[in-house]
């Protein structure tokens, strides 16, 4: 498969046209059906993400974030409002059109969401599946052209070497970079990230966020990443929304989040915890390139 399929160096073979995500007055509640007396996690949130966008989406927990990205692809129903990528409004979409709609958004997971037992490639190749007829994906036969994709995709996340091993070999840098392969074998419009480097060290978790900011660029993509590092953020993402109890409280660049907005959007006790943790962190991670340097001289 590998002398067939491997590339040179040429240019991505097929990209899809990107939309811009415009999400509008989205409230969810959960719990009660008339809405009245359950628990409000969004409350009439409004913003555009632009083509080649990345948004970071910080707050405290319980502040609306992972429902807020699972309200855009319908994990979650949402009670109101907008969710338009480009002309579709994804709110408003019945489970037939919603199924072809979910292929146009990629999703990286914390965890990888990754087919242990299979290898790289076939994990990558799971990102077709939405497009390839059934039978052709129960024999697991996919045509040339998603073949050579996908390892033009290994090539560019760095894993081209790593095609035919099983996905359980890999560390966790490694996944997650299946993980990105795999979301854009399916052409998306949009990627959502929900908290990718949660189970990282602090430079990989800084490798892949170079790695997804860089594709949501090249690819021009609208890209939203849940992340609970505030640093790692500032550090990689072109804008930050901020959410505290449901509502958006901050929408701005990365530079704007001053002390004084991340202390309203955490709270004082909160962020100075954070900010204290951040900052052992760093001390532990500083301590052991110099113990390494050590060793290595
Ligand atoms: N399935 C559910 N049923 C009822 N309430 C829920 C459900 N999922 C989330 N909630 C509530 O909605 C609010 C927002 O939760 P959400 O998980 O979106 O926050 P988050 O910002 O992603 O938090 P974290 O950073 O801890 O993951 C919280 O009050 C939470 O308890």
């Amino acid at each position: 498969m590998r002398a067939r399929g491997r590339p040179g160096r040429p240019p991505f073979a097929f990209i899809a046209e990107t939309s811009v995500l415009d999400i509008q007055r989205l409230s969810k509640t959960y719990g009660s059906r008339s809405g009245a007396s359950g628990d409000k996690a969004l409350r009439d949130v409004s913003f555009r993400v632009p083509q080649g966008q990345t948004l970071g989406l910080i707050g405290p927990s319980g502040a609306g974030k992972s429902t807020l990205i699972r309200c855009i692809n319908r994990l979650v129903e949402p009670t109101s409002g907008a969710i338009h990528l480009g002309d579709t409004d994804l709110a408003a979409l019945g489970s037939r059109d919603l199924r072809r709609a979910r292929r146009r958004i990629g999703m990286i997971f914390q965890e990888y969401a990754l087919v242990e037992r299979l290898t790289v490639m076939e994990n990558v190749l799971s990102g077709r599946l939405g497009y390839v007829p059934f039978w052709r994906s129960f024999t697991r036969r996919f045509p040339g052209r998603d073949i050579e994709n996908a390892y033009r995709l290994l090539d560019r996340v760095g894993l081209l070497d790593h095609a035919d091993k099983r996905a359980d070999a890999l560390s966790g840098g490694q996944r997650q970079r299946v993980g990105i392969a795999r979301a854009l074998a399916q052409e998306p419009e949009l990627l959502l990230v929900d908290e990718p480097t949660a189970s990282l060290d602090p430079k990989t978790s800084r490798q892949i966020m170079r790695l997804i900011t860089e594709i949501g660029a090249e690819r021009n993509l609208p890209t939203i990443v849940n992340i609970h590092d505030v640093p790692l953020a500032q550090q990689f993402v072109d804008r930050i929304i901020g959410l505290r109890s449901g509502e958006l409280v901050f929408d701005g660049s990365p530079d704007a989040l001053t002390e004084a907005v991340l202390t309203d959007i955490y709270g004082a006790e909160d962020w100075t915890a954070m900010r204290q943790d951040h900052e052992e962190d760093e001390a532990a991670e500083q301590a052991s390139r110099l113990t390494l340097a050590g060793g290595a001289g």
